[in-house]
């Protein structure tokens, strides 16, 4: 794969789709998955479990061993896809130190669409609750280097088709749906 971005992020709040884009990236792609969520501490799981949003400080450890995963991923010759929220801008830089260069695809979707999916979804950790202050939290990557911004409704399969082109052929920012 030619391509100027290294590695790529599947950004947005719970239940906007990171997982699933991912999955379909990596199979337009080439690239290889790396699940941004695997990477939460315990603790960090315990406290979203129980309804409690994390904060800076319990996001900080999380983000500084992403970008350690991601620049080994980069470093052994792979084309990582990682899903992870990065809400906020300063999460983003803190990616793009690790692995200069780095590509975000931010999944765009309203909070009642985002409720819905997380309601609906069994078995996972993250509940329902956590759904506004997700949106509170998220600062949308407007006008970011390396950025494409897709409309989280669309299919998931299109979504990845979309992405893997984009990342193929790179453009600084792009909205294109
Ligand atoms: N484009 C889409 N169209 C319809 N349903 C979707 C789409 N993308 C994801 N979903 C569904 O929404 C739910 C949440 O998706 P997914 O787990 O991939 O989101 P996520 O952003 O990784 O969430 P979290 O951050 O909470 O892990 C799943 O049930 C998934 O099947
Ligand atoms: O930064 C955060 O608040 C977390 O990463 C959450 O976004 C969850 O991990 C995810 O949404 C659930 O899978």
């Amino acid at each position: 794969m030619a391509t100027l971005i290294p590695a790529l992020i599947v950004m947005g709040v719970s239940g906007c789709g990171k997982s699933s884009v991912g999955e379909a990236i990596v199979r337009y792609s080439g690239g290889m998955l790396i699940e941004g969520d695997q990477y939460h501490p315990a603790e960090n799981i315990a406290k979203m479990s129980a309804g409690i949003p994390l904060d800076d400080d319990d996001r900080a450890g999380w983000l500084a061993r992403l970008g350690e995963v991601l620049a080994a991923a980069v470093a052994a010759g792979e084309h990582p896809v990682m899903p992870c929220s990065a809400l906020k801008r300063q999460y983003r830089e803190r990616l793009r130190y690790a692995v200069p260069g780095l590509g975000f695809v931010f999944l765009e979707l309203s909070r009642e669409v985002a409720g819905q999916r997380v309601s609906n979804r069994p078995g996972h950790f993250m509940p329902a609750s956590l759904i506004d202050s997700q949106f509170a939290t998220l600062e949308p990557p407007n006008g970011e280097p390396q950025t494409l911004v897709l409309d989280a409704t669309l299919p998931i399969d299109r979504l990845g088709q979309l992405t893997a082109e984009w990342w193929r052929h790179p453009q600084p920012h792009v909205r294109r749906a």
